[in-house]
């Protein structure tokens, strides 16, 4: 990063460069941050800007930074250009993914890499460019993932822009759209789809920072069936613990 990139306060996220720690945890759903902050110790929370929540917590003596970023591509990627421009080096977005088989609801999928069919990774490379996650952060998300016992897979996602055109049909001219894409897509062997990762991977690795997705599958892509909000509850607190333990061990390299 050029002098010039680096910044001591931040734009649309509104924290100083001393209220962000050496990693950064993204979250789409501002209802999660309150929910991470409590999983950490010297919790503080930054001024809320723009609806993006952010908070910084201690974890086994690391500094670690959770932030919210809402929906979609652009605003995520704005978010980890902003911690990038506070000096954070290290990102793992966590959330939910539509699960395509063998992926099946309840099961943690973590992306290798992904298929970028949103728009804002072409402002960073052009669409020959992989989208793909850092490799020593996912070794150790699959060892925490292995240790926790729960059903998971590792592979590749599909991130789209389009959520009612793309991903979940209201209508059934739509929805039987969508299943042509979905059939498409499991073919090609991808295990889940989202909004935010294929471009947070080449974001990052244009800024020369570590990235990856985890997320719970809680939309089954052909039924359109969604998790149960108690069975959420409790994969989310794993999800949580995988998280920080994974940005703690890197904040600390
Ligand atoms: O991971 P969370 O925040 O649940 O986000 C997921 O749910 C939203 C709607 O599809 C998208 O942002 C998607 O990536
Ligand atoms: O349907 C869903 C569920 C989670 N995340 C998505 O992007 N889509």
């Amino acid at each position: 990063m050029t002098e010039k990139e680096r910044t001591n306060r931040a734009w649309y996220i509104g924290a100083d460069r001393d209220e962000v720690g050496r990693a950064a945890i993204l979250v789409g759903d501002p209802a999660r941050i309150a929910r991470i902050a409590e999983h950490m110790t010297d919790v503080h929370f930054v001024a809320e800007n723009r609806g993006l929540k952010t908070v910084t917590g201690t974890r086994d003596g690391q500094r670690i930074t959770a932030t919210a970023f809402g929906m979609g591509a652009p605003i995520a990627t704005i978010v980890l250009h902003e911690l990038h421009a506070l000096g954070i080096r290290n990102f793992l977005r966590i959330g939910t993914a539509m699960a395509v088989a063998p992926a099946k609801l309840g099961d943690f999928v973590l992306a290798d890499g992904a298929l970028r069919a949103e728009g804002t990774s072409n402002t960073y490379a052009p669409l020959g460019f992989p989208a793909i996650a850092d490799f020593d952060l996912n070794t150790k998300v699959r060892s925490l993932l292995k240790k926790r016992g729960k059903p998971w897979h590792a592979g590749i996602f599909g991130t789209y822009d389009g959520f009612y055109t793309e991903m979940f049909g209201l209508s059934g001219e739509r929805r039987s759209i969508i299943e042509t894409l979905k059939q498409d897509i499991q073919r090609l062997g991808l295990i889940g789809t989202d909004m935010e990762t294929s471009a947070l991977l080449t974001a990052a690795r244009i800024l020369g920072v570590r990235a990856s997705t985890l997320c719970v599958a809680t939309v089954d892509a052909f039924s359109q069936e969604k998790i149960a909000d108690e069975q959420m509850a409790v994969l989310e607190r794993d999800m949580f613990e995988i998280a920080l333990d994974t940005m703690a061990t890197m904040a600390a390299d």
